[in-house]
């Protein structure tokens, strides 16, 4: 069973689209369930006015009847509410009004020159439109169906912010539903109460000197079975998939799993994870530096995947920039803007975590029912069992 989906739509079109394919029948998926994960990506302190326009709801098209999945595509639906204010400029008919809200000033660090470079286009509005992180909406959407799968298969993913700008807070080691309470309480998804506050303060600041933040978040995924993933070629390990599944969220400029980066610096044995044994319990290690991944398969212990986001490019209080056509100096184009989007980043992490999980599951489970992939779990469970008693 091969899992894949594709997304389409405009930052101020009229809606965003997902195709999920490859998802078994008999999964049971509510919109509600959805709308959940909807939610948590649009909040986070530090969003900007776009986020007081939209109230992101799934639409559930196909591949669903009451409640349960058909094992045929299913297609996803997300109204932009924004589209009101846009729809004689944006629409697609020869009538739309290409000559207003035309942007000609790129923004350093947007898509906006590079997209324009690549496309050739004259209006940086037909790159931003695309470029916008508006699509992870539809992202999120299609990372909480494998979501939905994966718990059925007693698997579980829990985000945590860790540093925004100067402020950073050690992770939160705890059981998923621990994190979730946790970072659920906190406005900027941190698992440390005077550490979200000092984050709080810290988007205040950059808000009223009209800059922009960045940050690190973290993803776990906690109850994955060994043997997810291969190490036999390149575009089979998981630990890469991962990688391009988080680098490729907007604005995400650094991936690193388990130690990660840290590794580096260290001698061998404090880093390798030794390998223990018990009866009854198995191979089992003291600590998880490899971040439940070896050669790109899972070893049974959690993944671990940390990412670094880089401020926002749309500034309040631009950079300079060279206008497209006069080629005069300018400053950078400005309308509105996120200041700090790094919990949203984390919500969307999760999900194309989530996602890649479940595809890598499916490529081990098979199966085009939940029944038949539960058993092939537990035919692996139990060889699993079998080889460490
Ligand atoms: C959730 C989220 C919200 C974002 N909001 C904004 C924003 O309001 N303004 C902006 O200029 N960039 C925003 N970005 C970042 C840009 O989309 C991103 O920097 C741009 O597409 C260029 O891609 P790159 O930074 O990966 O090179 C956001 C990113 C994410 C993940
Ligand atoms: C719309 C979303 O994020 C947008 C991402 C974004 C960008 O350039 O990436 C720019 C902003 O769009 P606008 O100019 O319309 O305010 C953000 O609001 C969203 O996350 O739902």
């Amino acid at each position: 069973m091969v899992l894949r989906y594709l997304t389409a739509g405009e930052s101020h079109g009229p809606a965003l689209l997902t195709i999920v394919e490859g998802i078994p029948a008999g999964l049971w998926l509510t919109a509600d369930y959805i709308d959940r994960q909807l939610a948590r990506r649009q909040g986070g302190y530090g969003r900007g006015g776009r986020q007081r326009i939209e109230e992101d709801r799934v639409e559930i098209l196909s591949g669903v009847r009451g409640g349960y999945t058909l094992g045929s595509p299913i297609a996803l639906k997300i109204s932009n509410r924004d589209w009101a204010n846009w729809r004689e400029v944006m629409g697609p008919d020869p009538e739309a009004r290409l000559d207003e809200r035309v942007v000609t000033r790129p923004r350093p660090g947007h898509a906006d020159l590079a997209g324009m470079l690549k496309y050739g286009h004259r209006d940086l509005r037909n790159v931003l439109e695309r470029a916008s992180a508006r699509e992870t909406a539809a992202r999120v959407a299609a990372g909480t169906v494998a979501r939905r799968l994966l718990e059925e298969l007693g698997i579980e993913v829990a985000g945590q912010v860790l540093r925004i700008g100067p402020v950073e807070v050690p992770p939160f080691d705890a059981p998923p539903e621990e994190i979730r309470g946790k970072v659920e309480k906190s406005p900027v998804y941190c698992a440390d109460k005077a550490g979200s506050e000092a984050m709080v303060a810290a988007i205040d600041r950059a808000r009223e000197e009209g800059d922009s933040l960045g940050g690190v978040f973290e993803v776990r995924v906690y109850g994955v079975p060994p043997g997810i993933g291969s190490y036999v070629h390149w575009d089979r390990r998981l630990d890469g998939r991962l990688a391009q599944a988080v680098m490729s969220i907007q604005a995400i400029k650094g991936v690193e799993i388990g130690m990660g980066f840290r590794a580096a610096s260290l001698p061998g044995s404090a880093v390798q994870d030794e390998i223990f044994y018990a009866p009854g319990r198995g191979f089992y290690r003291e600590r998880n530096n490899a971040g439940g991944l070896e050669g790109g398969v899972t070893n049974g212990e959690p993944i671990v995947i940390r990412a670094a986001m880089k401020p926002i490019p749309t500034l309040r209080r631009p950079l300079k920039s060279i206008d497209i056509f006069t080629k005069e100096r300018v400053e950078a184009a400005y309308e509105r803007s996120d200041i700090c989007a790094v919990p949203a980043a984390c919500v969307i992490a999760e999900a194309v975590v989530a996602w890649e999980v479940a595809r890598a599951c499916l490529e081990k489970f098979g199966g085009d029912s939940l029944a038949e992939i539960k058993e092939a779990l537990e035919r692996l469970q139990e060889r699993v069992r079998r080889v460490t008693r």
